[in-house]
């Protein structure tokens, strides 16, 4: 007989975990699929793994900055094996323990691929076909397909987070948040990096000027960072790889490497998921078409949450929200709709760079009215008690409601005190706000009133 459930989740990362859990204590019959280990990509192939290692690198940093100031660590390096056993004493157990809390919670998993049979039942390889009153389609996303020649060489974000050595040329093929991460990583464990990318900066996704401060890191570490730079072939040779790049300018060139990694992008995983079988139709550029419940509009049984939905930026935070918001729909009937306002970005070089809320053309071209503050602030205390050249920020309150429109830091501490600004923007607290808050000192929040 067909298994009937509440809700089956496509996938098993942070939106699956959240929806599962929520329809649970619910009292809600609910069924998780994932073909890969269960944990999703934040916990085993991503934002987890990743800041394990960045500790690593992190340290390394630190002996850097403070050779000279009484920190005397020569011959410090980085042990590649060592780290990355440290990083699976996280990542080893993630996957058992999901199972397990399903398992406590009555949820029922099946490790194995899913696709649709129809409107609202699944076939799984090997159980066959289940069904639900509703599904969730919670299957992430994968790197882009680049569609030039030799595309197979390159080695994804999960190959990399597995790498038992660390080769000695290392290509990143992209300069977004993968590549900027991975090569602060693997420049600290010694490897030569280059960033190969195409667009005129790296991390168009932060303010242009504070990318610019932020490059002095990038050269303290040794990481070549070539913009204006489309891979566009790489070639499998006897002594690794060879990279063809064309420039800006139409001029081409030939980077050699041991390892490439994708770090070019990465869109929602959908393409195995059968959607035509349940009529969930998608858009031009291939996202669901969703409404504004995070419902198919073909499809009133499915809906969708975090990197698949593709709503909101592809970050975990934004994962967890859309699943609570479909939760609550599926609970208490279509009612809700994310907030994507005022979410924090953190891109993991070091120093971090962060950011949350407007950047200053998205306010200039809103028409809005603000005042703006930005300063290179490295003389400032925070950033001498560390050695640390980087530190610099761009604040925006709107004239007249002293709201903050965006704020934009990078240096130390920044990861954590982009978390205040994020919390006074969405729920309305004012310039004045933040200036009259007491933030103890010393520490790198105690400078946000000097910033606003
Ligand atoms: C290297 C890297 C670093 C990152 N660092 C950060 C960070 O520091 N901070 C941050 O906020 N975000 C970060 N992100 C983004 C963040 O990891 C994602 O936004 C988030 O994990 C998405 O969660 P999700 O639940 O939507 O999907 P996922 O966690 O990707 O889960 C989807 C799951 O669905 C499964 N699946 C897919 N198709 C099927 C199918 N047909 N049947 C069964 N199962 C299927 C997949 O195997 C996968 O396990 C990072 C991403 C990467 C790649
Ligand atoms: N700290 C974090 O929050 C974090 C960390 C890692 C990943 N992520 C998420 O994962 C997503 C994917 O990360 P990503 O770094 O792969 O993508 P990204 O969108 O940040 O950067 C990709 C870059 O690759 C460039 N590119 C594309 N094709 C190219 C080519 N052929 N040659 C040279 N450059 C090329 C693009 O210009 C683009 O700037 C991000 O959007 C982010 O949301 C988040």
């Amino acid at each position: 007989m067909t298994k009937s459930y509440d809700l089956i989740v496509i996938g098993s990362g942070t939106a699956a975990m959240v929806a599962a859990n929520r329809m649970a204590a619910a009292g809600k019959k609910v069924a998780v699929a994932d073909y890969r280990p269960f944990g999703g990509t934040c916990a085993l192939r991503g934002c987890d793994p990743k800041k394990m290692l960045i500790t690593g690198a992190q340290v390394m940093d630190d002996i850097r900055r403070m050779r000279g100031h009484g920190v005397a660590a020569d011959g410090a390096h980085i042990e590649w094996r060592d780290l990355m056993e440290f990083k699976r004493t996280f990542t080893g157990p993630v996957p058992g323990k999901q199972l397990k809390n399903y398992a406590a919670k009555g949820v029922d998993t099946y490790h194995e691929h899913a696709r649709f049979a129809g409107p609202n039942s699944l076939e799984l390889e090997r159980s066959g076909i289940i069904e639900a009153t509703n599904v969730l389609i919670a299957a992430g996303a994968r790197p882009v397909p680049l569609g030039f020649p030799g595309e197979e060489h390159l080695m994804d974000n999960e190959g990399f987070l597995e790498l038992d050595e660390l080769p000695a040329r290392i290509v990143m093929v992209g300069g977004g948040y993968i590549a900027s991460e991975f090569s602060h990583i693997a420049a600290r464990a010694g490897a030569k990096v280059t960033v190969l990318q195409r667009g005129k900066r790296i991390l168009p996704q932060f303010d242009g000027d504070l990318v610019g401060w932020l490059m002095e890191a990038f050269d303290a570490a040794g990481i070549e960072v070539r913009t204006g730079h489309s891979v566009e072939a790489v070639e499998k040779t006897d002594e690794g790889y060879i990279i063809r790049v064309r420039s800006a300018d139409g001029g081409t060139a030939a980077v050699h490497a041991d390892l490439v990694v994708h770090a070019a992008g990465r869109i929602p995983d959908l393409d195995s998921l059968g959607l035509e079988a349940a009529g969930v139709e998608r858009d031009q550029c291939g996202r669901l078409k969703l409404n504004e419940h995070l419902q198919s509009v073909s499809n009133p049984a499915v809906y969708a949450a975090g990197d698949a939905a593709a709503q909101g930026p592809p970050l975990t935070p934004v994962s967890s929200h859309d699943a609570k918001v479909v939760v609550a729909n599926l609970l208490e009937g279509n009612t809700y709709c994310p907030d994507y306002r005022a979410i924090p970005s953190v891109a993991f070089t070091i120093p971090p760079i962060a950011s949350v809320g407007l950047s200053e053309e998205e306010a200039r071209s809103k028409g809005f009215k603000f005042s703006l503050k930005s300063e290179q602030a490295s003389t400032w205390y925070t950033a001498r008690r560390v050695a640390e050249s980087v530190y610099g920020f761009k604040v925006m309150v709107e004239e007249g409601s002293k709201l903050i429109l965006g704020a934009h830091l990078v240096g130390p501490h920044v990861d954590e005190v982009i978390n205040v600004f994020g919390l006074a923007m969405r729920h309305g607290l004012t310039a004045d706000d933040i200036k009259s808050t007491m933030f103890a000192y010393p520490t790198g929040a105690s400078d946000i009133g000097y910033m606003v």
